[in-house]
């Protein structure tokens, strides 16, 4: 029943940062990004139709306008003075003409741009949903820069494309076809010039996407780098200023901020070659239209109505083309942030629910690891072989050499990842096979960043359990020992934390974190023991509110101080992903190994 051992796969998000795909890959983004383009309009299908209506009468209402101007100069003029009537009817058409086409382009416009909005609004939601669902693994390799960046240029992207253009451009197709049909109809000869202007006009559309497309690909990468760059900087500014990085990094920001400055270059160069290349174009056809209608009129072949209707129906087949050529940039650069968000969004979690979840009744905390073999991705073997059972209520210290995988057994414990082969057991249950929110209850980790969010310290702690009074919240932080210092605080327990006079200290944040977990009462307690040195009061306080949270559970501690050892019932010593010595702290000492050379280190260093 257990599901399958899933490694993470290179996917598509994986392709982000390459500018140019192979043609395979290209496909497949693309039709991964339009599956989520149908996906996200097939809710509003029926609106959607209803904009098209709109928009198709407006368009046919403008279209008429060229032609009821030939009616007036070929037929209703030269009725004059004797008939006033055919001007009159081609006036009031004209009119009527104008108003419907006012009228439904406004209605379409609203209810396109109603469209679009909800669409940006989902998307937005999914994006933040996904990025919540994915597991840890996708969020180690991800970086949290280039999220942001999908969350915020990415969609602005998309959503200038949205307000800023796609509404109007979709009537102007419309436009361009009607007029040419229209034009064919009135005059199938102009019809023909028409179609030559396109060849020129097709070609250079073809290399303007071409090399678009590449250099808007290139604009959203150097985007996105900038962003990771800064956020990166940002969030570690105190190691960046403890260790001089200063200089360094402004030469790679500056750097990035160089070949994202060349990217955005290029594209106007792009640009620049285009907009007029399909000015002259159209400008030429309208001369090529103007020569060949002159000539037949003056042979006496075609009407001077008709005339000035093929020019203003080719000058205005051209002037959307331009529009187009314009929004294009747009719509690329939305084209390629649409590829990256489904990128994201087609991102499965590594850790996967149980389709046949299995309850914990009376959930009592035995652990075992039954031959766990583990390595990050197509990384090397940080487990070999792991084999350990831990009884209900046991506190267990693992010590060890940095990078012997000690915070590797802490995640797979709490199914943050699942085990390469061999199973993680909880009261004789596969952790795969237990619900997520059952294992989240009962499999409670407290890592060293004792993370507060912003909010009020009593909010912090019933983050533990979000059902809890006042009362339990104040007994939950008392047990802990955190009760008085947060009275204390300007607010008590109402102060906001993060904010001026909330700022707690390493060891205030520690204790905190343990009251949230003396809330949510977990069965199962990994502990990610803060390394930050606390002075002697503050530890002795940290280590009280420990032995009362570790009380009457399982506990696994990432022990980095070996006062909180002493405390433990069992120490595991770590080397290499083995367990090289087990055993009470006591036994330990006595047996002479690591363990004792460690503790004998720490005796020396107390007196
Ligand atoms: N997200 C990750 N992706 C790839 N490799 C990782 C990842 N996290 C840890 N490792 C590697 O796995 C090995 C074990 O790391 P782990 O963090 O479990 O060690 P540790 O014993 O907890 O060390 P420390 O005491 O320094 O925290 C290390 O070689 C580390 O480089």
């Amino acid at each position: 029943m257990s599901a399958p051992a899933d490694r993470r796969r290179p996917t598509d998000a994986d392709h982000d940062d390459e500018t140019r795909l192979d043609r395979a890959t290209s496909r497949a983004v693309r039709r991964r990004s339009l599956a989520l383009l149908g996906n996200l309009l097939r809710p509003h299908a029926r609106t959607l139709s209803w904009a098209a209506v709109l928009v198709t009468a407006s368009t046919a209402a403008q279209v008429s306008g060229p032609w009821l101007v030939s009616l007036a100069i070929d037929d209703a003029l030269p009725a004059l003075p004797d008939d006033i009537a055919p001007l009159a009817a081609v006036g009031v058409a004209y009119l009527a003409a104008a108003v419907l086409a006012g009228v439904t382009i406004g209605a379409y416009r609203r209810v396109a741009a109603r469209i679009a909005q909800s669409v940006l609004l989902e998307l937005r939601r999914r994006v933040f949903r996904q990025t919540q669902r994915l597991s840890l693994e996708f969020h180690e390799s991800y970086t949290s820069g280039r999220i942001i960046s999908r969350q915020t240029s990415d969609l602005e992207a998309l959503r200038e494309l949205l307000d800023g253009g796609l509404v109007g451009v979709i009537s102007s197709i419309l436009v361009m076809l009607f007029t040419a049909v229209g034009l064919t109809i009135l005059d199938p000869l102009s019809g023909l010039v028409l179609v030559s202007g396109l060849v020129p006009a097709w070609f250079l559309v073809r290399w303007f996407q071409k090399h678009s497309q590449v250099a808007y690909r290139e604009q959203r990468t150097w985007s996105a780098r900038l962003i990771v760059k800064f956020v990166e900087t940002m969030t570690g500014m105190r190691a960046v200023q403890a260790f001089n990085r200063e200089s360094t990094t402004e030469r790679d920001f500056d750097r990035i901020g160089e070949a994202y400055r060349d990217a955005n270059l290029r594209i106007f160069g792009i640009n620049g070659r285009f907009a007029p290349g399909l000015l002259l174009i159209g400008n030429m056809t309208v001369v090529v239209a103007l020569a060949a209608g002159g000539w037949r009129v003056l042979t006496g072949s075609l009407a001077v109505g008709v005339l000035v209707a093929v020019l203003l129906y080719v000058k205005r087949f051209f002037a959307p083309i331009q529009q187009i050529g314009m929004f294009y940039n747009a719509f690329q650069s939305a084209a390629a942030a649409l590829e990256k968000v489904s990128g994201l969004l087609a991102e499965e979690p590594t850790v996967v629910e149980p389709v046949e979840p299995v309850d914990l009744p009376v959930p009592r905390g035995r652990l075992q690891l039954d031959h766990v073999r583990f390595a990050y991705g197509d990384g090397p073997v940080v487990l070999p072989d792991l084999d350990l059972t831990i009884p209900a209520g046991q506190t267990v210290a693992l010590v060890g050499t940095t990078g012997a995988g000690k915070s590797t057994i802490a995640k797979l414990v709490t199914r943050f990842y699942d085990a390469t082969s061999g199973r993680v057991l909880v009261d004789g249950v596969n952790i795969r096979d237990i619900a997520s929110p059952v294992l989240r209850r009962n499999v409670v980790m407290v890592t060293q960043e004792a993370y507060l969010f912003s909010g009020s310290v009593a909010e912090n702690i019933a983050l533990g359990r979000p059902d809890a009074t006042r009362e339990e919240i104040e007994a939950a932080a008392r047990a802990v020992g955190a009760h008085e210092f947060v009275t204390n605080l300007p607010d008590g327990y109402d102060t906001e934390v993060n904010k001026r006079g909330g700022r707690v200290s390493a060891g205030q944040r520690q204790l905190l974190s343990f009251a949230r977990a003396f809330l949510a009462d977990p069965t199962v307690l990994v502990l990610d023991e803060a390394t930050s040195s606390l002075d002697l009061p503050g530890e002795r306080l940290v280590q009280r509110g420990l032995q009362t949270l570790l009380a009457d559970r399982t506990a696994i501690i990432i022990a980095h101080r070996l006062s909180t050892v002493e405390i433990a019932d069992r120490v595991l010593v770590l080397a290499h992903g083995a367990i090289v010595e087990d055993g009470s702290p006591d036994e330990l000492v006595s047996r002479g190994g690591r363990f004792a050379a460690m503790h004998g280190a720490w005796q020396d260093s107390l007196v």
